[in-house]
């Protein structure tokens, strides 16, 4: 990662205070969320004070409130020791304590969560000297979507036949919902309440799925080359169509036209080729549809188990990535009639970092609690089937979101 990117740069700027650093560690990739304020900011409308804080009174409390950014950052698993440096050259990690003078160096405690909180632990205790606050995966993710949902204005959109649209959130009326988070693998949890869920399935079939094969098929060097290369293929090239088993025509009995995929990758069965043969863009697309619409039906099917009429999808597979979106949203509208919905997050890759952030808050280690965020970026539009900035790929990665929260 190009460190010289990142919107903020970190404690370059002797005027910039980061705490809280937050760490989602999962098979595939490491998410990181952290706070920053700026020393040196004048007052603002608030009557803000050059610490960037102001007080407000909620209920019986004082808070302090800090003015600042949310930054958002990733590195692959495989490539944790970039992240360590990361988190070292920033001086992310003693951050927290710099800036609200709460624990001695040595105490450094960070969020963490996913699987890598427990098997990487001694590597960062050994190489940071940090103590990682483990946080359970499934908690940090339902916290982080609510979160999302209710404080960030248009997360959550959908996406059909080339067409995105925001939806407008009634914090009245959120839950029941399914939040189906499709990281390595793939999470289904239905979310009923603040801290009131259950992970109700789950398929090994997700984005590891997809990167891991993909890889092996195409000799792509990285994910959103695989991805790149989705978007110039044509799956019915190696996918065995309905038409093609029933001589060009619909299997209309059973409601399947004839262009529906009766068999994802079928034609290879027949076609005399040989992996070769085939076009590495004509199977990136056929996997990844292959996989989205899995992920999609079974969404759809838990969704009915359940009478769940909304879904949220979220992890770093989807990338804001119009043909797995368009994918995801067709399965769930095709297999349930029109009678449920696929919804997308913006910042769908960061919901466990983002619940281990706020779980600051919950265990008193400074009692923190974001109360509002406002983007100040400008909004996607769309081009053909592709997404454009800031809602690409990319948009995820070093982005950083203007915020306030209280703290004592
Ligand atoms: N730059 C990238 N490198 C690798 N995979 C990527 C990249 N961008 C997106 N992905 C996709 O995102 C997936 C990982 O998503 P995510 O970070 O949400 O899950 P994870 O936390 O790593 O996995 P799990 O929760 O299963 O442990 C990868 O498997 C891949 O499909
Ligand atoms: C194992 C986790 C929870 C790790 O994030 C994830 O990769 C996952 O949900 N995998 C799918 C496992 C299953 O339910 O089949």
């Amino acid at each position: 990662m190009d460190l010289g990117e990142f919107q903020i740069p970190g404690n370059s700027d002797p005027n910039q205070k980061t705490s809280h650093l937050s760490l989602d560690i999962g098979g595939s990739l490491i998410k990181l969320v952290y706070f920053s304020t700026n020393d040196g900011d004048d007052d603002d409308e608030l009557g803000r004070s050059g610490k960037g804080s102001v007080g407000v009174s909620n209920g019986n409390r004082s808070f302090p409130v800090l003015k600042g950014r949310l930054h958002f950052s990733k590195f692959e698993t495989r490539k944790i020791n970039d992240c360590l440096d990361f988190i070292q050259t920033k001086r992310l990690h003693i951050g927290g304590c710099q800036l609200l003078g709460a624990l001695p160096i040595e105490k450094t405690i960070i969020k963490a969560t996913g699987g890598g909180a427990y098997k990487y632990a001694d590597l960062f205790k050994e190489k940071l000297g940090i103590c990682l606050d483990k946080e359970d995966e499934m908690d940090c993710l339902v916290a982080g979507a609510n979160f999302l949902l209710k404080a960030v204005h248009q997360e959550a959109f959908t996406y059909l036949d080339g067409k995105k649209e925001f939806v407008q959130i009634d914090h009245n009326d959120l839950y029941p919902y399914l939040l189906v988070n499709i990281g390595s693998g793939v999470s289904m949890i239905k979310v009923e309440g603040d801290g009131k869920f259950e992970r109700v399935s789950g398929t090994n079939v997700g984005g590891g799925t997809f990167w891991g094969l993909g890889r092996l098929l195409t000799k792509c060097k990285s994910f959103d080359e695989l991805l790149e290369l989705s978007h110039q293929g044509n799956n019915r090239v190696i996918d065995m169509l309905v038409g093609d088993i029933y001589g060009g025509t619909d299997y209309s009995k059973v409601g399947l036209s004839s262009t529906t995929i009766a068999s994802s990758f079928g034609k290879a069965i027949s076609d005399k080729k040989e992996l070769q043969d085939y076009r590495p863009e004509d199977i990136a697309r056929s996997l990844l549809r292959m996989i989205s619409n899995n992920i999609g039906q079974i969404a759809y099917l838990n969704a009915l188990r359940f009478g769940l009429k909304r879904i949220f999808f979220g992890g770093f597979f989807i990338r804001g990535h119009a043909y797995t979106m368009d994918t995801i949203a067709v399965a769930v509208h095709f297999w349930s009639k029109g009678e449920a919905k696929a919804m997308f997050l913006r910042h769908e890759g960061f919901l466990g970092a983002l619940g281990a952030f706020m779980s600051y808050e919950k265990h008193g280690l400074d009692d923190l609690m974001v109360h509002h965020l406002t983007q100040k970026f400008p909004m996607s539009s769309l081009v053909g089937d592709k997404i454009c900035s800031p809602l690409n790929g990319e948009l995820n990665d070093n982005e950083s979101i203007e915020c306030s929260v209280y703290a004592s």
